[in-house]
């Protein structure tokens, strides 16, 4: 058997070979290749290494390509017991470590050109696991590119400095105590040195090319020599001996392994500004400060740590594009709310300890952390139906016409202390026979001047937890560190009475009211001058700077919540300007579709020059001394010309609604059933409690009509202050069920042409007739059979 004579000096300088020529050398070969003259370390018996098996295939294949360009055929039997003979030779053979030619020559691939203009060679060159010692003869391939000589026994690299086209160097298990020990080839890019026995970094500033640098498993102690890398992207330094994170500087690092280390703090990464992935996993890191700036961070891996506190979380909580964290085997993951936390502080993650984070989860942690309001009232409204369905089960009569009917409720709405409180009393003193006011219950203390069961029922902590439980409340609501809560007996007292409740509270309590089956009337009081509302916050001394910051920055919250959903308010009243300002004509003010209130700059100075007096120095507050006092006195004054007639035109107005020549705006305030989107002239803005209360004529009207449909209709005349001069009666069951309108029907309609146009009599008079009026009547509703209020709950 003729020897096999390996292609000379493939890749060596001066002698490439092109693929041309290896086409003809392959085709010229007759004889078969002799096992014998492999220089291979294979001296195992029986098996092979892992490393010299891979040989072998690679020789292997060799061999049957050359076979098969053979004209000798081989007689089957004669090969196998050639094979035979050969591998039993190979396993005798005792081999020295020396990489000779022929096996270079076996183990060289990947045709190419090493630099522009030179020829074509082998670029790559492969030669993991040959328990190779020794690998000088590597110095005559300088157009080598891809170096792999890993899982050898080499010491001395050296012949590296040779191959200047080198871009990709696998050294890893090898027996090396120094690198980078040979004259640097000036475009080596990534190097492996894994798994050697290198104690200490030698200065690499001369390798500014490189960008992937692998040192895991070695013995070293300290970072350093890396200064100079500015194009090192890729750092490995897993399983050293490593205590501080040091000597990275301002590297473009952006992969970066210390995992398997003594690392005890993140420090010396704050400069590494392209970081993307850290992993410094099984080190004795407790605190993630020092990461909180790598805003470019995707992935970090701390398993094995001993970071404890849900706190620690807060440092990479703003990570902009953090998504995977791995915390597992840290003693945080054994704080309860652990996985929910860390998912809530970082929203944008997908995956953490090595599981998928699922939408559910996210939801869930926000609903928990931060719930949006709208949740926040489901949750309240939720707590109190099950708290009072818990209860033992009582049976109630009711005085509404059916179980569906819900208790008539008129909601004011607004920020604190913007004055609805006092627009509740005085809306319930001069309308007592259709409202009253619902007292809530808090556990705040009561200011001074307050009274208890006037303002609201004054309850210790204890017991509104107990009534909490007892499923009490309709809604609670928390503010300043102090509850509130609407009693289901408050609402329930007040509608025994034949009466509609009238309650202030601020926006949570309304998305509360609005899951429940009640469908209150709700009108927003909003101070649009924040200045003037700051300024009075202030004045009143009660609240400190935060308070006030906090309470005027809930106006925008308000004026938002109205311009964003239409119709979520029945009504809007602009308690800014006082009262004095009735006497101007609303319709001076429009407005708009979007929720704004527009107010000329000239009608502002007007509004200066004829009312001195400052926003809300007239308005009261129940803290005031004299309150209630000073209240009485605002409700008798006496009106100017000027609201004099304003409240003429009010009431035309209302007038024209009612026999149905003008679009009825204020009819939608009660108006029963789904609450339609407004028009631009349904919303309608109030610019004073006059105008409110002008309006609230109509509106109770039509808001009794409407919850007592079926009785109303003798009374309905009866009630209105002009109504008994009209010279007719009206008809039986033909009440107009259009919501927008009072009075429909052509008849009627007729009628009421006929009739001219009444003048009112000034505010007392009007205010003495409806007393005598609302003797004549009682109250909407009275002449039905008197009988308890539905409740609802645990109703059967
Ligand atoms: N049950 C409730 N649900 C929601 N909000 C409520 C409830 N009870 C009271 N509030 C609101 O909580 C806020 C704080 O009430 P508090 O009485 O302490 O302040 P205030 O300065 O007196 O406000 P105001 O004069 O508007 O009543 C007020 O805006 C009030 O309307």
């Amino acid at each position: 058997m003729a020897a096999y004579r390996a292609p000379s000096l493939l890749g060596a300088p001066g002698s490439s070979r092109t693929g041309g020529q290896s086409m003809q050398m392959r085709s010229g070969k007759k004889s078969q290749p002799s096992w014998s003259s492999f220089p291979m370390g294979l001296k195992m018996k029986g098996t092979f290494s892992r490393s010299s098996s891979y040989l072998l295939q690679q020789l292997m294949h060799r061999y049957q390509e050359l076979d098969m360009d053979g004209e000798d055929e081989q007689v089957e039997g004669e090969s196998e017991e050639s094979s035979d003979s050969e591998i039993q030779n190979l396993e005798l053979e005792e081999f020295d470590g020396v990489l000779k030619e022929e096996a270079v020559a076996a183990a060289i691939h990947q045709l190419g050109r090493s630099g522009p203009g030179t020829e074509q060679v082998y670029l790559s060159l492969t030669l993991s696991g040959c328990d190779l010692i020794d690998v000088n003869i590597l110095r005559e391939y300088v157009h080598l590119q891809k170096l792999d000589l890993s899982v050898n026994k080499i010491e001395d690299l050296s012949c590296v400095g040779y191959m200047p086209y080198l871009l990709e160097l696998n050294a890893s298990q090898n027996k090396l105590t120094t690198f980078f020990n040979f004259k640097p080839p000036k475009n080596l890019k990534k190097v492996d040195f894994s798994y050697n026995q290198i104690s200490e970094m030698c200065d690499l500033s001369a390798y500014r090319g490189l960008t992937t640098l692998i040192l895991d498993n070695n013995k070293i102690g300290e970072i350093s020599g890396l200064e100079m890398c500015n194009s090192l992207t890729h750092l490995s330094l897993a399983n050293n001996d490593i205590k501080t994170i040091d000597g990275l500087n301002s590297l473009p690092i952006k992969i970066l392994c210390l995992s398997n280390n003594n690392i005890e703090k993140i420090t010396g990464l704050e400069n590494l500004k392209a970081l993307q992935k850290l992993d410094v996993s099984h080190n004795q890191i407790s605190s993630l400060q020092g990461l909180e700036n790598h805003d470019l961070l995707e992935v970090i891996n701390l398993e094995d740590n001993k970071i404890a506190e849900l706190s620690e979380i807060e440092y990479i909580g703003n990570l902009p594009i953090l998504r995977i964290l791995n915390l597992l085997k840290n003693p945080i993951q054994e704080k309860p709310e652990y996985w929910l936390f860390v998912i809530f502080m970082l929203l944008r993650l997908t995956e953490l300890d090595q599981k998928r984070i699922k939408v559910e989860e996210k939801v869930t942690a926000v609903n928990k952390y931060d719930p949006p309001p709208e949740v926040v009232a489901a949750q309240d409204h939720l707590t109190h139906v099950v708290n009072s369905v818990m209860q033992p089960q009582r049976i109630f009569d009711s005085t509404l016409p059916s179980l569906d009917s819900p208790y008539p409720m008129l909601i004011l709405a607004g920020p604190a202390a913007c004055g609805k409180r006092e627009l509740a009393h005085r809306l319930c003193r001069q309308f007592s026979t259709y409202f009253r006011y619902g007292a809530c219950h808090t556990t705040r203390q009561p200011y001074f001047g307050e009274g208890d069961r006037v303002d609201y029922h004054f309850i210790s902590q204890e017991v509104f937890d107990e009534m909490l439980n007892m499923g009490k409340f309709i809604l609670t609501f928390s503010y300043g560190n102090h509850n509130y809560g609407l009693s289901r007996d408050t609402i329930e007292g007040i509608a025994r009475d034949g009466l509609a409740s009238c309650i202030h509270m601020e926006i949570e309590g309304v998305r509360s009211l609005k899951y429940s089956y009640f469908e209150p009337r709700y009108i927003l009081v909003v101070p649009m001058n924040k200045n003037k509302y700051e300024g009075y916050l202030r004045r009143k001394g009660l609240f400190s700077r935060a308070e006030i910051e906090f309470t005027v920055s809930r106006v925008d919250l308000y004026i938002k919540i109205n311009k964003k959903f239409p119709g979520y308010f029945d009504a809007v009243i602009n308690y800014q300007e006082d009262s004095k300002h009735a006497g101007l004509n609303p319709k001076s003010r429009a407005n708009t579709a979007d929720g704004n209130v527009k107010t000329s700059h000239l009608e502002h100075e007007e509004l200066s020059r004829k009312y001195t007096s400052p926003y809300m120095d007239d308005s009261l507050h129940s803290t005031d001394r004299n309150y209630f006092v000073k209240l009485s006195t605002k409700l008798s004054d006496k009106k100017s010309p000027v609201e004099k007639d304003s409240i003429y035109r009010q009431r035309e107005t209302a007038r024209q609604a009612l026999i149905g020549k003008t679009p009825p705006d204020h009819t939608l305030l009660f108006q029963r059933g789904p609450v339609p989107a407004p028009l631009t002239s349904s919303l309608r803005y109030f610019t004073s409690l006059e105008e409110l209360q002008n309006s609230m004529e109509l509106a109770i009207f039509c808001y009794i009509k409407d919850l007592y449909a079926s009785t109303i209709h003798p009374t309905l005349f009866q009630f209105y202050p002009w109504s008994k001069e009209w010279p007719f009666h009206p008809l039986e069951g033909n009440i107009s069920s259009h919501p927008g309108s009072v009075i429909s029907d052509v008849e009627t309609y007729q009628v009421l042409k006929a009739v001219p146009v009444q003048s009112f009599p000034d505010e007392k008079e009007s205010l003495q007739q409806r007393k005598q009026l609302s003797l004549v009547i009682t109250r909407p509703g009275s002449n039905t059979k008197p009988i308890l209020p539905p409740i609802p709950q645990g109703r059967k």
